[in-house]
């Protein structure tokens, strides 16, 4: 079976969030069943730079007024397609910020793009000798590819929409709907057109053939209005297309046995030997050597994810005994918040702003304890990396926290089987309590080992969920 996967980041060519992780690991999962996965990604520079083998086999004569190259490339065992269209992709910036941190004014039109590519390739002879049996596209910038192939020559395959964060929609103004080469019964409510405006999630959400979200949790939530960001009404007529299949995380890259991002490597019999990992820690955030336990947090700085509550505890985690490393950039506001926090103590609180893949492994590695208050979370995936690091993770209960995560509470310690901390209502009172209990687990080594040992034995590869995506595709297959 070949799949065209289409997606705006993967990893690791390039990456801003947790998408990037999951687009670049599961073909590597699905090959085992006989699944091959081609990935169609923007030539972002970031992209065209690190592929060095690369050829043009197709080409588009008029992507919204430009030629555009499908190059192929292989590049750490995946095999990808690149949409080569400098006037869309070829800027100084990330994937959909200039270097000042605003949006790409045509932001519509590179996702577009994307899309358009991607029903192209599914429908029409673009690249020569290969068409895909289904096509899988993640989020709003690839959500239009279903509406367009719904127009166009590959109208009957099958698509499957996967949402990783439906707070990110894609909405614009109607004024962008000339722009986008539908025709004009496309902005109608059965397709893109969303209380006035364009809803690339929204087109995406009504016309896919299967909808998937990150977790089985998360699922459910986005039905109901605190969690469906308006969404909730066309989810529910969807119910029956709806699945949550959790992610699972790339266990080479993610092994403390071989990791060479860290300073000692370690396994499940071996997890004293994390302690040269805290050490190293100690020295790269400029802590005291001081007992207690230490919390990191690896995270986009943002209300989602709960940082302004981090930033009202974080004096309550230093009077308790603790110390604090925070790894992320995000929210300027709450960033000073944070940096303030670590000016305040010294010694106790680190804090390194920006994004730095390697740091994010060592403190995997080196720290006691993940905080993870996010207000809401599709999935998740640093929880995961700290169950395979004996990084024991302290979670809000909500969509796949509550999921990957087995609160210690006493019958799931009685049992041998938690592996972690989780807590409601997300507030920094659901926060400090959580801590406070994971200090007293801290406390009583043998306790905390069993949480870690317990943790370090979760599966959390891809192998169930790989299974799942591949009884769903076959499922479509089989429907015709
Ligand atoms: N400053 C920094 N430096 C280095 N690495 C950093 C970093 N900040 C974050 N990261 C990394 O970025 C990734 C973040 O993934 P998450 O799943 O936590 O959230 P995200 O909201 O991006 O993803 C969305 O999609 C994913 C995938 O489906 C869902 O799990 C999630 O719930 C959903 O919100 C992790 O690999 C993390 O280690």
């Amino acid at each position: 079976m070949n799949i065209l996967s289409v997606a705006s980041e993967v990893y690791p060519l390039v990456k801003t969030g947790g998408l990037a992780d999951v687009v670049g690991a599961l073909p590597a999962a699905l090959l085992p069943h006989g699944i091959r996965t081609r990935t169609l990604v923007p030539g972002y520079p970031a992209v065209l730079h690190k592929l060095k083998k690369k050829k043009a086999v197709g080409g588009i004569d008029n992507l919204f007024g430009n030629p555009a190259t499908v190059l192929a490339a292989e590049f750490d065992g995946l095999d990808l397609l690149v949409l080569d269209q400098p006037a869309l992709y070829d800027r100084d910036g990330g994937p959909y910020l200039d270097p000042t941190g605003r949006d790409y004014p045509d932001n519509f039109r590179r996702f577009a793009a994307l899309s358009l590519a991607a029903a192209e390739i599914a429908g029409d002879d673009v690249v020569p000798g290969w068409k895909p049996d289904i096509v899988h596209v993640h989020d709003w910038q690839a959500a239009l590819t279903p509406v367009y192939m719904r127009f166009g020559s590959a109208r009957n395959m099958p698509t499957v929409l996967t949402i990783h964060n439906i707070a990110f929609q894609g909405q614009f103004g109607p004024s962008v709907f000339a722009e986008l080469s539908l025709p004009p019964e496309a902005f109608s409510v059965q397709f893109v057109e969303y209380y006035g405006d364009v809803g690339f999630l929204k087109g995406g959400l009504q016309t896919a053939t299967a909808i998937t979200t990150v977790s089985p949790s998360y699922a459910h939530e986005i039905l109901t209005p605190e969690f469906g960001m308006g969404m909730e009404g066309l989810l529910a007529s969807r119910t029956l297309d709806l699945t949550g299949i959790v992610n699972g995380i790339d266990v080479d890259t993610w092994n403390p046995e071989t990791d060479p991002h860290i300073a000692r490597n370690y396994g499940p019999t071996a997890i004293k030997q994390r302690a040269a990992n805290r050490k190293a820690l100690e020295e790269r955030f400029g802590l005291d050597d001081s007992r207690g336990p230490i919390f990191c947090v690896i995270s986009r700085l943002t209300w989602q994810k709960g940082m302004d509550l981090l930033a009202e505890v974080a004096d309550d985690i230093v009077t308790l005994g603790g110390k604090l490393i925070v790894l992320g950039s995000g929210d300027s506001a709450l960033e000073g918040a944070l940096l303030a926090a670590a000016s305040r103590h010294r010694g106790r609180i680190g804090m390194v702003t920006g994004y730095d893949e390697p740091l994010s492994h060592l403190m995997q590695a080196g720290s006691d304890a993940i905080l993870i208050p996010s207000r809401f979370e599709p999935c998740g995936l640093t929880q995961l990396y700290g169950l395979r690091y004996g990084c024991v993770p302290i979670v809000a209960r909500t969509g796949g926290l509550t999921d990957t995560v087995i609160d210690a509470n006493e019958a799931a310690l009685s049992a041998r089987v938690a592996t972690g901390f989780q807590f409601r209502p997300v507030t920094a009172d659901g926060l400090r309590l959580a801590i406070r209990r994971a200090m007293h687990a801290f406390n009583e080594p043998k306790v905390w080992a069993r949480l870690q040992n317990q943790g370090m034995k979760s599966d959390v590869s891809w192998a169930k969920s790989a299974e799942r995506y591949a009884s769903l595709y076959s499922g479509l297959l089989a429907k015709g």
